[in-house]
C-alpha cells in the first residue's frame, strides 16, 4: 500500500473559509446575525457581505499575506471581517479594544499592518495611535451601528480613507475568494493578553484554525442551529474559533457591544439563546445576580480558574457550565473537563469542584501531559505533584511574530510549553495549581496561589481574590491576599479574621500572612487579574512582619 500517496484530490488545505460558503448553501435563509432592534442577516447575505468585503479588499490593493487589522466590539461587522479579510488572501490581527493608544501603535508597527478597520466608537483610539507611526495603515471606519454609531462623533473624519458600508456596497458578490496555497498558510495573527509580560504576536495557519473551529464545537457538542451570544469578545483569540463553528453549523450570532447582566439576561430571553461563552469573570458577574433561567443556557467558560463557588451559583440559576483550557497559542479551548455522567448523582459540591478541573485533552488535539521541569519526565498522577503543562497538537501556534528566541524556548522537544503549572490526577485529569511565574515558594514549600484562593473564595463575603508572593525575610516569600468584598455587607471581615478563616482551612505554610482589601481588584483587557501589578504592590510593602508569623 506503500505506493498511495496524497494527491491533489485528498489534500487540499483545510480552512474554516468555506464554511460560510456552505452556510449559504444549506442554511441560507436561516438567520446568521441579530444585533439592536433591527438588524438580522441570513447566512446568504452574511456570505454575500463577506464576498462583497474581500472583493473590496482586493480592489484596494490588499494582497495575500498582508496584514488587516481590526478594532471592533463584536458586531455584525466584527463578525463578518473574521471571514472576509483571509477571504481576501490577508491575515486577520484583531486588536483589542480596551488598550490604550500607544500599545495600539505598538501592535500595529509590530504586525506592519496594512489596513485597519475602525469600529466608530473607537476612532478616536485609533487616530491617536496612527498618529505615533510613521507608516500608518490606511483606516476604514465601520459607522453604521444600531447602538447609535451613526451620531457618534468622529473627532477625525478625513484620516479615514472609507467606510465600510461602502466596501461592502461596491464589492463584487461573485468575488473568487483567495483561497490558501498550502494550509500552513498563516491565518489571523492574535496578541496575548499581557498577563505576564509584553502582549506576544501569536500566528496560527488555516489548519490549526480548522481544526480548532471543528474540535470545538465537538467538544462542547454543539448542535446544528445553535442560538450563539456573543458574551465572549472576538478580539480576543477570535473568541475561541466560534466565528467560523457557528457557520460550519448554522447557528444565530446575537452580536452586542457591552457586557451587562441584564442585557445579557434580556438577549436570552428575547433569542432564545442557547450557548454562550466567557471568562469566569463574566460568569462571576452573571452568578451575582438573582435572574433564574426559563431555559437551560450552555456556558463554556475558560481563560482562568473558575471559583467552584460561583460555579456552584450560577449552574443554580440555569446555567450548565463546562470547563475548558486553552491559550492564545493553542487558538481555542484544546483541554475540556469532559464530563461522565456517574457524576451527576454526586452532591453539587462535589460536581463543582470536579468541574473546576481543566480535564483531558479534546478530541481534535493530540496530547497533554504535566512535566517535571528538572528531568522532563512525565510527573506521578498523584493529584499533588506539580509539573509544567506540555502539550502537542494541530492547533498548536505556528509561533511567534518576529521573535525566534521566544518561539524556540516556547516550541522544544517536540512540546508547547505552556508556561503553566499543575498536576495530573489518578483518573487523568488535569487540574492547573498557577502559572509558573506565580508559585509562591515559601521556606522551600511551593503554594499554589489558585488553591489559596479557591479557599478565599469560599468565605462568604468575599467578592474577587488574587494571591501573590511577598517577600519575607525569614522564609524567602509569603502568601499576600488582595481581596474585594461584596457590596453592602453589614459588617466588613477584619484582616486578622481572614487569616483565621483560612487558618482552619488549608495548612500553616499556605495561610496568607498578608490580607489587602482592596475596593476592587486590577484586571487586565481580557478580565484577567495581572498578577504583577499586585506583586508589585506586595514588593513595596516589604518583608512580612515577623510578628505575623
Ligand atoms: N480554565 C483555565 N483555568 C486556569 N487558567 C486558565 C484557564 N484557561 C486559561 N487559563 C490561563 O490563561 C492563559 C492563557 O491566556 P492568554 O493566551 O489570553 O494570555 P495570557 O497568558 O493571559 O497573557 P500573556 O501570555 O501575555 O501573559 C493560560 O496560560 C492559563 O494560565
Amino acid at each position: 500500500m506503500e505506493e498511495l500517496k496524497p494527491s491533489a484530490a485528498n489534500s487540499p488545505p483545510l480552512t474554516p473559509l468555506g464554511f460560510l460558503e456552505r452556510a449559504a448553501t444549506v442554511y441560507g435563509d436561516c438567520t446568521s446575525i441579530i444585533y439592536g432592534n433591527s438588524t438580522v442577516y441570513t447566512w446568504l447575505e452574511t456570505n454575500l457581505r463577506c464576498l462583497r468585503v474581500a472583493s473590496s479588499l482586493s480592489s484596494i490593493g490588499i494582497k495575500r499575506s498582508d496584514v488587516v487589522s481590526v478594532l471592533s466590539a463584536n458586531t455584525p461587522a466584527m463578525y463578518e471581517l473574521q471571514f472576509a479579510v483571509p477571504m481576501s488572501g490577508a491575515i486577520l490581527n484583531n486588536i483589542n479594544t480596551r488598550l490604550d493608544a500607544t500599545t495600539v501603535s505598538v501592535l500595529l508597527r509590530h504586525c506592519e499592518s496594512k489596513l485597519l478597520f475602525v469600529d466608530v466608537f473607537y476612532s478616536d483610539l485609533a487616530v491617536e495611535a496612527i498618529k505615533k507611526l510613521d507608516k500608518p495603515p490606511i483606516l476604514v471606519l465601520i459607522e453604521e451601528d444600531e447602538e447609535g454609531g451613526d451620531g457618534a462623533d468622529v473627532a477625525d473624519r478625513s484620516k479615514f480613507c472609507y467606510s465600510y458600508s461602502v466596501l461592502v456596497e461596491r464589492g463584487d458578490p461573485d468575488f473568487n475568494w483567495i483561497r490558501p496555497e498550502n494550509e500552513w498558510d498563516p491565518i489571523v495573527v492574535n496578541y496575548t493578553s499581557g498577563t505576564t509580560s509584553s502582549p506576544k504576536g501569536v500566528v496560527h495557519c488555516h489548519r490549526g484554525i480548522c481544526v480548532m473551529s471543528l474540535d470545538s464545537l465537538i467538544d462542547w457538542t454543539v448542535p446544528k442551529n445553535p442560538v450563539y451570544l456573543w458574551t465572549l469578545p472576538i478580539f480576543h483569540a477570535n473568541g475561541w474559533c466560534y466565528p467560523w463553528a457557528i457557520a460550519a453549523v448554522g447557528g444565530t450570532n446575537v452580536c452586542l457591544r457591552k457586557f451587562q447582566a441584564p442585557l445579557i439576561h434580556r438577549l436570552i430571553r428575547d433569542h432564545g439563546v442557547t450557548h454562550m461563552c466567557g471568562a469566569p469573570v463574566v460568569l462571576n458577574m452573571l452568578a451575582a445576580g438573582q435572574e433564574t433561567l426559563k431555559s437551560p443556557v450552555h456556558f463554556l467558560t475558560a481563560g482562568s480558574s473558575p471559583p467552584v463557588t460561583v460555579l456552584l451559583r450560577a449552574e443554580s440559576l440555569g446555567f450548565v457550565i463546562s470547563h475548558g483550557y486553552g491559550l492564545t497559542e493553542t487558538a481555542g479551548v484544546v483541554v475540556s473537563c469532559a464530563w461522565k455522567p456517574q457524576w451527576n448523582r454526586l452532591p453539587a459540591s462535589d460536581q463543582a469542584r470536579l468541574k473546576g478541573r481543566q480535564g483531558v485533552g479534546t478530541v481534535g488535539f493530540t496530547e497533554i501531559d504535566v512535566v517535571d521541569p528538572a528531568s522532563g519526565r512525565s510527573v506521578e498522577r498523584d493529584g499533588a505533584t506539580m509539573g509544567e503543562i506540555v502539550m502537542r497538537g494541530s492547533s498548536v501556534m505556528l509561533g511567534y511574530l518576529k521573535d525566534p528566541v521566544g518561539t524556540r524556548k516556547t516550541l522544544k522537544n517536540g512540546w508547547f510549553f505552556t508556561g503553566d503549572v499543575g498536576v495530573l490526577h489518578g483518573d487523568g485529569y488535569l487540574e492547573i495549581k498557577d502559572r509558573s511565574k506565580d508559585v509562591i515558594i515559601t521556606g522551600g514549600e511551593n503554594v499554589s496561589s489558585v488553591e489559596v484562593e479557591a479557599v478565599l473564595y469560599t468565605h462568604p463575603a468575599v467578592n474577587e481574590a488574587a494571591v501573590v508572593a511577598r517577600p519575607d525575610e525569614q522564609w524567602g516569600e509569603t502568601p499576600c491576599a488582595f481581596v474585594s468584598l461584596k457590596p453592602g455587607l453589614t459588617r466588613k471581615p477584619t484582616e486578622k479574621e481572614m487569616i483565621e478563616y483560612c487558618r482552619e482551612k488549608m495548612p500553616r505554610y499556605m495561610v496568607p500572612k498578608t490580607v489587602v482589601f482592596l475596593d476592587e481588584l486590577p484586571k487586565t483587557s481580557t478580565g484577567k487579574i495581572p498578577k504583577f501589578v499586585l506583586k508589585e504592590m506586595a514588593n513595596k510593602m516589604g518583608s512580612t512582619r515577623l510578628s505575623r508569623l
